[in-house]
């Protein structure tokens, strides 16, 4: 007997294929979200799980009780209570890797975008407002040749850094918990204190992980230290930051613009005042948003649901569930 699985989210058509051949399986058919409810009555009596986001927690896995793997479709994996699936012998997994460069693309894209005032100058010339003259009110920052400090230096961060170096000639400064010295020889990056990141740095970005220790990690205090010519890309979660002392920030000229592909409440509330800043340039979550990323990150967890529901070990076992 094949093992049963669920597909909570939308998947490319070769992916669910890929499922078929070794699973049974069913699969949320609807493009809204999958309510709360049907999921929980969709693991009463599953082996595995695909899904990304949703919160696997103690209620959800007190439902299923031959749940055996939840596979996220996403290489964040903060919807997991790692101690309840820990207890409850439940495999996480995730996609590292598959999507580096496409969010490293992203984040020069809001870099671009904040420093260059390009969607608030877009909205300029399609209003009319493109006279003759001086056209000093529409300048911007330069990226190239600045100081990039990346908070969160691992897969991701090192796709970052490579396009700040070799494409921008930009000096990197990067922050983790632990130093990484071969990564600084090979790409001439050097490790500094956050405070100290964050005075020195013109571009910060974000791209932590959200964990108990980076929840908030950057709130007033931290806005406070940074150079008003500032640029700061968020692109970890939302939870990383303080929303109320962004917007101080940006509203007060604290720091210059903001970038955010992240909010704390996902969709964003449209009440959330951060939308009202022009030199805030807000995106809807679309870091790994490119067909073939998303199609890589489908076949990287329906890969990871297949081979553990078959008695293999995936090959993205989250860490702590090692
Ligand atoms: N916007 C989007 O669409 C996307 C967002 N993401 C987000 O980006 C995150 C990073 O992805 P990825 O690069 O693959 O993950 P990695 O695990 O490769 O890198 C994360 C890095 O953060 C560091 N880190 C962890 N905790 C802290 C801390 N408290 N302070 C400073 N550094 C810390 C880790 O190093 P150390 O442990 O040594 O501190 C590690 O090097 C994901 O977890 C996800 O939340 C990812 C993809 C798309
Ligand atoms: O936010 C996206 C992810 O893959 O994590």
């Amino acid at each position: 007997m094949k093992p049963k699985v669920y597909i909570a989210r939308s998947i490319p058509k070769q992916v669910e294929a890929y499922i078929a051949e070794h699973c049974d399986y069913e699969k949320w058919e609807e493009e809204s979200a999958i309510p709360r409810e049907k999921l929980l009555e969709a693991v009463r009596d599953v082996d595995g799980l695909l899904t990304s986001g949703t919160a696997i927690d103690q209620e959800l896995l007190d439902q299923a009780p031959r749940l055996k793997a939840v596979c996220n479709a996403s290489v964040g994996y903060n919807n997991f209570d790692l101690a309840a699936m820990k207890e409850k012998k439940v495999m996480g997994t995730n996609t590292p890797s598959v999507l580096d460069d496409t969010v490293a693309d992203l984040v020069f894209g809001l870099m671009l975008a904040a420093a260059r005032r390009i969607p608030e100058l877009d909205r300029f010339v399609k209003e009319g407002k493109w006279e003759k003259g001086d056209d000093s009110p529409l300048f911007g920052l330069d990226v190239h040749h600045t100081t990039l400090g990346i908070i969160g230096m691992g897969r991701i961060g090192e796709a970052i850094v490579k396009r700040g170096k070799f494409g921008f000639g930009m000096n990197v400064l990067y922050n983790n918990r632990r130093r990484k010295p071969q990564v600084e020889q090979e790409l001439g990056i050097t490790y500094a204190e956050l405070d100290d990141l964050l005075k020195q740095s013109d571009f910060i970005v974000l791209m932590t992980p959200l964990t108990p220790q980076t929840e908030n990690l950057i709130g007033r205090d931290q806005f406070k230290l940074m150079k008003n010519t500032a640029v700061f890309i968020n692109a970890s979660r939302g939870q990383t930051v303080d929303e109320d002392a962004l917007y101080e920030a940006l509203s007060e000229g604290q720091i210059y613009a903001a970038g955010l592909d992240v909010f704390r409440d996902e969709p964003v509330n449209p009440a959330n005042r951060l939308l009202t800043l022009p030199n805030a340039v807000t995106l809807p979550h679309i870091g790994s948003a490119t067909a073939k990323t998303r199609l890589d990150m489908a076949m990287c967890a329906a890969k990871n649901l297949v081979d553990a529901v078959s008695g293999r070990t995936p090959a993205n076992l989250v860490e702590e569930l090692k």
